[in-house]
C-alpha cells in the first residue's frame, strides 16, 4: 500500500497534467513530446560520444581514410547531431514554458474568481483559513506560480526518465550495478523527499503572517496610500515591519532547516559511496581488459547521468511549493460552491422580481460578526414600507452599515429573520433578491474603468440602456462632470490608463450614486443609500436632498446619514442604539417626542446655529 504522504504527491501531480490536458490537449502532447527529449537527447549525447572516443584509437593508427576512421566519424557526426538537439531543448522550453504558463494561469484565475464569488454573501472573505487558501492558490504564500507545475513536472519527470535510461545502459555491462544505482537513487530521493514536504508544511502553517507581509508589500509598492506613506513618513516603519512579518512566519522553516543538516550530510556521504562503487568497478574492469575505451567512456558518463533518479533540487522544492496550491483550490471551490447555499440551489425559492409590494421585516434580529465578543443586534425589530424611504440614524458603531448587509444577504442574521412580503428572505433566489437592491456604499468602489463603466456596471458586455444612464447622471448631479471628461463617458477614471483621469471625493460620490440610480432605472426595487452625501460640498448636497424624493421615488429605501438635513426629507427615521430601534417616526414625530433623535438634531442644528436654532 503506497504511503498516504505519497500517493497525495502523486495524485497532486496527476492532477496538474489533467489541469493542463483539459485546458489544452494539444499543449500536453507537445508537454509529453518534450518529457520524451528530455529523458533521451543527453544520454543518446553521451553515448554517442562516449563511442566516438573508443573509436579514437583504431582511426589514429589506421587513418581517417580508413573503414576505423569513417567509423569514428560517423560516431563523431551522431555525437554532433545529439548536441545540436539537446542545446534546441532550452529554447524550446522556455517558448513551450511560456505558452503553458499563460494558459494555466488564465485557467486558474478563472476557478479562483467563479470559487470566490460563488457565495452570494461576503463573510468567507473575512474568514482567515479562506484567505490564506487564496493567498496559496495564487503561489503568494510560497512565492512559486502553480501555473508552472505542469512544465516543471515534466522537466522533472524526464529527469527522472533519463536517470533511469542510464541505469538500463549500466546494466548492459553488469546487470547488478544498474540496478544497485536506480536503488541507491530512490533510497536517497526519499529522505530529501520528506525534507522538502516538512519544510512546505512549516511555509504552509506561517499563512497569515506572510499573507501580512505581502500585504505590506503591495501597500508600500501600489499608488493606494503613496500618499500618506509619505506625508506621515511611514515607509520606512512598512519596510521594517514588511520585514518582521516575513522573517516570523519563514523562521520555523528555517530552524526545521537546520534540524535536518545532519540527515542532508549522511544522504551526501551514502551518494558519494554509491558512485564511489560504481566507478571502481569500471575503472578495475578496464584495468584489467575485461571492457575497452568505448564501453568505458560511455558507462563513465552513464554514472552522473543516473543522478537524476536521486537529485532533489530547488526545482522539487519549488514544485511542491507550486503544488500545494491544488488542494487549497480544490478546497476553495468544494467550501464556496452554490449548492451549499439552499437558496442558491434554487431549491423551492421564490422568485422576488418585483418585491417588496408591502414591507421588508426585520423580525427580532441578533446578530454578531463571527469571531467578535458582543452582539451588533440584539432584539432589532423593524419594518420598512414598500416604497417609503426610511433614514437610519445611529452614533458611530451603532450597526447601519450592518444592518443593510443583512438586508442585501452580504451577511445572515444569528438570530431572528427578515421577511419580504412575508416570505424569509432566505427562502428568496438570493442573486435574484440582491439584484432588487441598489446600493451606495460608504466605501463604494473606485473601478479603474471608463465613466460609463463604472456607471453601467451590473451589464458589462449587455446592452446598456442610454436613457437610463442619461437620467440616472443627471439625477446624481453628475452629468456636468462627464460631460466635463477629456472623453466623456469613455474616459477612464484612473491615472494610471493612457488618457485617464482620477476624480475627486465628491465627483467619485456622484458617480457612485449614479450606478445605483441606474440599477434602480433597470428594475432594482430597493435602494440603499449609506452616507451618499458624506463627501459633497455644500451645494451639492443641498442639490441633492433637494432631489431626494425624486431619487427615492417608486423605491423602498433606506438612507444612513449623520447629516440631518439628509436624514429629515426621508418619510419615516429609525433611531439605531445599543443594538435595537429606540424610536421610529416622522422628522416632526421625533422631534415631538423629544428622545435622542431630538437631542442629536438639536445638537448639530446648534452647531451651524451658534444655538440659535432649535429645529
Ligand atoms: N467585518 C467586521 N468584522 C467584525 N466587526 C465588525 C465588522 N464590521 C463592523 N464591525 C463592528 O460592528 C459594529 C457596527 O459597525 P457598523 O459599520 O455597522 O456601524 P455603523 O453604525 O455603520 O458606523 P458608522 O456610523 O461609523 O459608519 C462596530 O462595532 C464595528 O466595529
Amino acid at each position: 500500500m503506497s504511503h498516504p504522504l505519497t500517493a497525495a504527491k502523486t495524485s497532486r501531480r496527476v492532477r496538474a497534467i489533467r489541469l493542463l490536458t483539459s485546458v489544452s490537449p494539444a499543449l500536453a502532447w507537445t508537454v509529453a513530446g518534450f518529457v520524451v527529449a528530455e529523458a533521451v537527447l543527453p544520454n543518446l549525447t553521451l553515448i554517442a560520444m562516449g563511442r566516438a572516443t573508443g573509436r579514437i584509437p583504431a582511426a589514429a593508427r589506421d587513418g581517417l581514410g580508413s573503414a576505423a576512421g569513417h567509423s569514428l566519424l560517423t560516431a563523431l557526426a551522431l555525437a554532433g547531431v545529439c548536441y545540436g538537439l539537446s542545446l534546441l531543448r532550452g529554447p524550446a522550453e522556455d517558448a513551450l514554458s511560456s505558452v503553458v504558463r499563460a494558459r494555466m494561469v488564465v485557467a486558474l484565475q478563472r476557478r479562483l474568481i467563479t470559487a470566490v464569488s460563488a457565495p452570494a454573501g461576503i463573510a468567507h472573505l473575512e474568514d482567515s483559513e479562506t484567505l490564506d487558501r487564496l493567498a496559496n492558490a495564487q503561489g503568494q504564500l510560497m512565492n512559486a506560480a502553480p501555473a508552472d507545475a505542469p512544465m516543471t513536472i515534466a522537466s522533472q519527470l524526464g529527469g527522472w526518465l533519463s536517470g533511469t535510461m542510464a541505469c538500463v545502459v549500466l546494466c548492459t555491462f553488469r546487470w547488478w550495478l544498474g540496478l544497485a544505482m536506480f536503488a541507491a537513487w530512490l533510497a536517497v530521493r526519499h529522505p530529501l523527499g520528506r525534507l522538502i514536504r516538512t519544510r512546505i508544511g512549516s511555509f504552509r502553517a506561517a499563512g497569515e503572517p506572510l499573507r501580512r507581509a505581502w500585504y505590506l508589500f503591495a501597500v508600500a509598492t501600489r499608488p493606494g496610500a503613496a500618499k500618506e506613506s509619505r506625508v506621515f513618513g511611514f515607509s520606512k516603519w512598512l519596510t521594517a515591519e514588511h520585514r518582521t512579518h516575513y522573517i516570523s512566519g519563514l523562521s520555523p522553516t528555517w530552524t526545521e532547516i537546520r534540524r535536518q543538516g545532519r540527515r542532508m550530510t549522511l544522504v551526501a556521504v551514502a551518494v558519494l559511496a554509491v558512485f564511489a562503487l560504481g566507478a571502481g568497478t569500471l575503472g578495475w574492469t578496464a584495468y584489467h581488459r575485461e571492457i575497452g575505451l568505448g564501453t568505458l567512456a560511455v558507462m563513465l558518463t552513464m554514472l552522473p547521468s543516473s543522478m537524476s533518479i536521486g537529485t532533489v533540487s530547488m526545482t522539487d522544492f519549488q514544485l511542491e511549493m507550486m503544488l500545494t496550491a491544488l488542494p487549497d483550490l480544490d478546497a476553495l471551490t468544494d467550501s464556496l460552491e452554490p449548492s451549499a447555499d439552499p437558496a442558491d440551489a434554487g431549491r423551492d425559492a421564490v422568485d422576488p422580481a418585483g418585491m417588496p409590494r408591502e414591507a421588508v421585516v426585520f423580525e427580532n434580529i441578533g446578530f454578531r460578526y463571527p469571531g467578535g465578543d458582543t452582539d451588533v443586534f440584539g432584539d432589532l425589530n423593524l419594518t420598512l414600507r414598500a416604497g417609503e424611504s426610511t433614514a437610519l440614524v445611529g452614533v458611530n458603531g451603532a450597526g447601519k452599515t450592518t444592518l443593510v448587509t443583512l438586508l442585501a444577504r452580504l451577511r445572515d442574521p444569528s438570530r431572528g429573520r427578515v421577511l419580504v412580503d412575508g416570505v424569509a428572505l432566505n427562502d428568496l433566489h438570493v442573486r435574484d433578491w440582491q439584484k432588487q437592491v441598489a446600493v451606495v456604499y460608504q466605501d463604494y468602489t473606485r473601478y479603474p474603468l471608463s465613466a460609463r463603466e463604472n456607471v453601467t456596471l451590473n451589464l458589462l458586455g449587455g446592452p446598456v440602456d442610454e436613457r437610463a444612464l442619461n437620467q440616472a447622471a443627471e439625477r446624481a448631479g453628475a452629468t456636468d462632470l462627464v460631460e466635463g471628461l477629456a472623453d466623456g463617458w469613455r474616459t477612464v477614471l484612473s491615472p494610471q490608463y493612457e488618457g485617464g483621469t482620477d476624480l475627486s471625493g465628491g465627483q467619485w460620490q456622484r458617480i457612485a450614486l449614479a450606478r445605483a440610480l441606474y440599477a434602480v432605472a433597470r428594475g432594482a426595487t430597493v435602494l440603499i443609500l449609506d452616507e451618499p452625501t458624506a463627501q459633497l460640498d455644500v451645494r451639492a448636497e443641498a442639490a441633492f436632498y433637494e432631489r431626494f424624493l425624486e431619487i427615492t421615488r417608486g423605491v423602498t429605501s433606506i438612507v444612513i446619514s449623520h447629516r440631518f438635513s439628509t436624514v429629515k426629507r426621508a418619510n419615516r427615521i429609525a433611531v439605531l442604539d445599543g443594538g435595537r430601534i429606540t424610536e421610529l417616526g416622522s422628522h416632526s414625530e421625533l422631534l415631538a417626542h423629544a428622545g435622542t433623535y431630538a437631542d442629536l438634531f438639536t445638537k448639530q442644528a446648534a452647531a451651524f446655529t451658534g444655538g440659535r436654532n432649535k429645529a
